[in-house]
């Protein structure tokens, strides 16, 4: 098995207890240190228990060694942090304290401040003065007020300041997590889609990530130098005939691969995966291997999933549809990223939505929009209901490869609703679900001369979800385009009509977005139309909130979305560009720039 993940640490966050330094005879600070620190240790503690990385570890927090009074004490801490490897900071105090003194000025931070909100030492002022220092200073900072004021001796964490000390968290998490790794590239542009013509800039210095790219011959030589891990290939053929059953061969008779043909291409197909997966993040258990063993420490990729490979080889549906879910055959762990037909921009938005969520993702076409009036004519006369009819129809989102086995939805709750769970919460009668709500289908021979195989389910249940596109836009840079929204099920016999019209082999999911009475969002069809790409990558739950607020930590403006006001949380100085949150977010992303430029 391998045990390689990921090189380069997981980031830490810091808390900074800030306190009055004033001692004398009444000793000011000396009446507030076990208050602050407790604050501190209060929302470590929040933290620990509600955050985690991808591998399924708690986030680890440190607190400042003292309280920071003065500046001796806050360069104290910088160093402290600075061993620690701190990528994050959280400023807490209940009390009034020195703003430019105590202050977190590390340009690289991404920076949180919570002032308690309780009248008697005033820790609100502290909050504002000090966001007022960040913002002459240009060093944005997420300021955290908690609507009630609190009673001196009460200890807890108010729900509204939970919230938002958890969404900064998380966003602050997933966005340190990408510095420093890598997205790998295999093959090139795929079939003239832009966002397979990758940006280095953008990755560098939006993401802090660099890119590695692979021709695809790399899989063809691993493959007949025999450099895949052998044991590892056993257990997956083993598994893919026990677990992954064929589906109907929709091919013209005469075309169709005989037996031993199809044979032949799951053994292929198991190998490409292995070494796409081992290109990824390396392979110790390559005893033919030399720098094969080294990965490309690859956060996310993608393949040319369409055209000269597929033309030629069988398609890598199963290695990307296999690696995007939960789980493969050594059980359930940590969905990889892998986009296809090479499409980077969408591999990003699949990244941010699994850093966000530790759940796997899924890959789609924004494929067709269907009006209620459309429905009915194409099924007789089926008259849409529940979401789909509240949101003036729905989208078929459906593509061959990088979709998540989980989206099936075949995974349940107690309450029997279907859910994509996190990653180590997947259990064994999980996957056994998806994969019996799965069938692999001989690829279609017209789209893929080379063959191969598809992943194919229809998601037959409602499941919130967040389907979200990054773009590049010339002259801006990147954008983000938000829909929540849900997965709808249709009947059997409706869904069964539509899917025929189109590729009936490929994973199926009808989408219905919240709408509202505005823009872009006031039916299905202007989701459709305003989308920017002819991708999205959909992760489970409504997630639009924590999208606004990584992307505000990116410099990324959001150019669409449906997330409800209250939900919107950007750096505090986000205000002081203007009343209308898109415009302030346009300005201050371009005054600020990408973190790492
Ligand atoms: C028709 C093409 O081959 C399909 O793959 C198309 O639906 C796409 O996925 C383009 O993104
Ligand atoms: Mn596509």
């Amino acid at each position: 098995m391998n045990n390689r993940r990921l090189i380069g640490e997981y980031p830490i966050i810091g808390i900074r207890p800030v306190i009055d330094a004033r001692r004398g005879m009444l000793d000011v600070r000396g009446s507030l240190e076990e208050q602050t620190m407790n604050m501190a240790k209060a929302a470590a503690e929040l933290l620990r228990n509600n955050i985690k990385y991808v591998n399924g570890q708690a986030v680890k927090v440190v607190i400042s060694d003292t309280t920071i009074g003065r500046v001796a004490e806050a360069a104290a801490c910088e160093a402290q942090f600075k061993r620690e490897g701190v990528d994050i900071t959280l400023t807490v105090t209940p009390c009034w304290c020195y703003g430019t003194e105590t202050m977190d000025m590390n340009p690289m931070t991404i920076k949180g401040v919570w002032g308690l909100n309780a009248t008697e030492r005033p820790g609100a002022v502290y909050l504002a003065a000090v966001l007022a220092a960040h913002a002459q200073k240009g060093l944005p900072a997420f300021g955290i007020y908690g609507k009630d004021v609190q009673d001196a001796d009460e200890s807890g964490i108010p729900e509204d300041v939970k919230e938002k000390l958890l969404r900064f968290s998380r966003a602050a998490v997933a966005v340190a997590t990408m510095k420093g790794k890598s997205y790998l590239q295999i093959g090139s542009i795929s079939m003239g889609i832009a966002g397979s013509i990758i940006n280095t800039d953008f990755f560098e210095e939006y993401l802090g990530m660099r890119v590695e790219s692979v021709d695809e011959v790399e899989i063809i030589r691993r493959i007949e130098e025999g450099i895949y891990d052998k044991e590892e290939f056993q257990k997956a053929l083993e598994w893919r005939k026990k677990y992954c059953k064929e589906g109907f061969d929709k091919n013209p008779k005469e075309v169709q691969k005989s037996r031993k043909e199809k044979d032949e291409d799951w053994e292929f197909v198991i190998k490409t995966t292995c070494i796409i997966r081992d290109l990824m993040e390396g392979q110790t258990n390559l005893p033919k291997g030399q720098e094969e063993i080294l990965g490309h420490n690859a956060i996310a990729g993608g393949f040319q999933g369409q055209r000269q490979w597929t033309d030629y080889y069988p398609n890598t549906d199963f290695a990307e549809a296999i690696m995007n879910s939960s789980f493969d055959w050594n059980g359930a762990r940590e969905p990889y990223v892998l986009a296809t037909e090479n499409d980077t921009l969408n591999a990003v938005s699949m990244l941010f939505g699994k850093l966000l969520t530790n759940r796997a993702q899924l890959f789609a076409d924004v494929r067709t929009y269907w009006s209620p009036g459309a429905v009915a004519k194409a099924t007789d006369g089926y008259q849409l209901e529940g979401k789909a009819l509240e949101a003036g129809g729905f989208i078929h989102l459906i593509n061959s490869g990088s979709a998540c086995l989980d989206a099936s939805g075949a995974v349940k709750l107690e309450n029997g609703e279907s859910v994509i769970k996190e990653w180590w919460n997947i259990t064994e009668k999980d996957q056994i679900a998806c994969l019996e709500a799965t069938t692999w289908n001989p690829a279609d021979l017209g789209y893929f001369r080379g063959s191969g195989y598809s992943s194919r389910f229809l998601t037959k249940s409602q499941m919130p979800c967040t389907m979200i596109r990054l773009n590049l836009v010339k002259g801006i840079g990147p954008v983000m385009q938000i829909a929540e929204g849900w997965t709808i099920a249709l009947p059997d016999e409706v869904s069964d009509k539509l899917w025929k019209r189109t590729d009936y082999t490929w994973p199926c999911t009808w989408f219905a977005p919240r709408t509202t009475d505005k823009g872009a969002f006031k039916t299905a069809y202007d989701v459709m139309n305003n989308w920017g790409a002819n991708h999205a990558a959909i992760s489970y739950g409504h997630i639009g909130g924590d999208i606004i607020t990584l992307c505000s930590m990116l410099r990324i403006p959001v150019c669409m979305h449906n997330v409800p006001e209250e939900e919107i949380f950007r750096p505090a100085v986000w205000n002081s560009y203007g009343m209308d949150k898109e415009a302030a977010d346009y300005r201050a992303c371009k005054a600020y720039g990408p973190m790492y430029k």
